[in-house]
């Protein structure tokens, strides 16, 4: 029995028309090994990770579970045989509680709702306290951080005991402070024999949980090794080959001192009358990176929001370089005038994923002479700007007429950046702009901002890992709990120091 292992897959293929986004992959999994998959935007992780949990059929292949042939045809299925995945997109209720949100869809405990869950509560108590993971039962899920969400969807998924569990991409969501809780979760599941797949695009991830690395490029295993002796280089170098990704020089301070955007006392209040913004008062100036740091679930969203014309503060001025101000401006407005928005959000805010890339392309560029003229649209010239998006973003889609739910999730990313950098915007307003992007790709979207920073754009740059902004930030800021540290330029501070505003309240 010991030889066998928990999940065998053989020539795994998965084919979208004359893709090949799965290309005989094969496999095993011990149970209680954790397993980092690598791999290039489009690679086709994702695809393989679907193939297990039983949200895509395959084209070929087989896969055993214990040595016993699987066949999946719903994830509920994969739930049945002992595969759970945990999404990076959560599915939990936010004004339910967690307990609520635990019960949600699980025949077990859904009908006990008048009864308390008390049985979900033991049960589900004993495994957290085994995993050293604190639950609180009893509060709103849309008051939790994103860190504390996330435990309970993996709660969530955790009491179903799978034997095998699926993390697509944990810590993208997830800042410094909260990685090493996710790692000693999923430390623990391995000493109790649970096999863990994690999905990064973050090599320190791969280096710090797992003990053996995958490696996926075109849709083929190209590297299944020891992640143990390995560093950092040499995660690239199997996931690029010799083509170091390389960030450019930040050249020295090249603001003019010219005020992009200037706001006073701006405030915030959430719905539920807490405050998300407390009296921020920043400016942005051209030619310089603004980084705005933080845990996620600070007001960072609130104030995004505000200063693209998606949300009205309650209190508060916006004044923008073209002279108008005041407490909002909408946001196609203040786009006609050069604000670009890389949302936060590609789902909820970024993309239509069933329309197509030109579609996509022109959601912002509508009103665009370019594009249009005289009411008129120009299919050849939108055409050929999602042309140049995919060569010079070097997007992966099947074709440039695709569907956007067709492309994988960095590459939709890469379209949603080309598109908002297309115009050439004074302000560029970016919300993690480089989540879910590989490591070559982040180097090229670092550089591009870093690019439209000597040509004396300003850039408001949201983003959860300080490590990635400190090389390219010309000043940086921190919002907790509301309220605004900074900003201060990045050469008179030290990554300590912005830790530790991270977490003053
Ligand atoms: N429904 C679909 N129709 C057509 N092509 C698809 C579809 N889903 C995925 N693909 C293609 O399959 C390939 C692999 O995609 P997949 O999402 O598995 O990549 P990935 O490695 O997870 O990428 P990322 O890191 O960007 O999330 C991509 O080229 C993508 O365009």
């Amino acid at each position: 029995m010991a030889d066998i292992p928990l999940l065998r897959l053989e020539g795994i293929t998965k084919r979208y028309g004359s893709l090949i986004a799965n290309d005989g992959v094969s496999l095993t999994l011990d149970a209680g090994e954790v397993m980092g998959i690598l791999g290039e935007n489009g690679a086709g992780k994702s695809t393989l990770m679907n193939v297990i949990s039983g949200l895509i059929r395959p084209d070929g292949g087989t896969m055993q579970l214990n040595g016993q042939a699987l066949v999946l045809s719903s994830p509920r299925e994969a739930a049945e045989a002992g595969i759970g995945m945990v999404h990076q997109h959560f599915k939990l209720v936010g004004a339910l509680t967690v307990a609520e949100n635990l019960a949600l869809g699980d025949p077990r405990w859904g009908r006990r709702m008048l009864l308390g869950f008390g049985g979900l509560r033991a049960e589900i108590g004993v495994l957290a306290k085994s995993l050293g993971v604190d639950v609180d039962f009893d509060v709103r899920v849309d008051r939790l951080t994103v860190g504390q969400q996330q435990r309970v969807e993996i709660m969530k998924v955790l009491s179903r005991k799978p034997r095998l569990l699926i993390l697509d991409e944990p810590t993208a969501v997830l800042s410094q402070e909260e990685r090493p809780a996710l790692f000693r979760m999923v430390a623990g599941l391995a000493a109790q024999g649970t096999a863990v797949i994690i999905i990064s695009h973050k090599l320190e991830d791969i280096l710090e949980s797992c003990r053996r690395v995958v490696v996926m490029r075109h849709g083929k295993v190209v590297n299944n090794s020891d992640v143990r002796g390995k560093s950092r280089e040499d995660l690239i170098r199997l996931l690029v080959g010799d083509e170091m990704p390389v960030l450019a020089e930040k050249s020295g301070a090249v603001q003019s001192g010219q005020s992009l955007l200037k706001t006073a006392g701006l405030t915030i209040k959430r719905p539920n009358g807490t405050v998300a913004l407390h009296e921020a008062t920043f400016e942005v100036r051209r030619g310089e990176i603004l980084a705005l740091c933080g845990v996620e679930g600070n007001g960072q969203s609130e104030l995004v929001r505000a200063v693209t014309g998606l949300l009205k503060p309650d209190a508060g001025r916006l004044d923008y370089w073209f002279g108008e101000g005041g407490d909002y401006l909408d946001a196609a407005a203040l786009r006609r005038q050069g604000v670009c928005h890389i949302p936060e959000d590609r789902l909820k805010d970024g993309v239509l994923p069933d329309a197509s890339l030109g579609d996509n392309f022109l959601l912002t560029h509508l009103g665009c002479a370019q594009f249009n003229r005289l009411g008129w649209l120009r299919p050849k010239q939108v055409e050929t700007a999602v042309e140049e998006a995919v060569r010079d973003y070097a997007i992966k889609t099947p074709s440039l007429q695709a569907a956007m739910s067709q492309l994988s999730g960095g590459n939709q990313q890469k379209l949603v950046l080309a598109r908002e950098l297309a115009s050439h915007p004074s302000l560029i307003v970016a919300a993690h702009p480089t989540r879910g992007l590989d490591v070559k790709t982040i180097a090229f979207i670092n550089n591009q901002l870093l690019e439209r920073r000597a040509t004396g754009a300003g850039v408001l740059l949201a983003s959860a890992d300080l490590a990635e902004v400190w090389p390219i930030a010309d000043r940086i800021m921190v919002l907790s709990a509301g309220r605004l540290h900074g900003p201060v330029a990045v050469s008179e501070t030290t990554l300590q120091e912005v830790g530790r505003w991270m977490t003053q309240r």
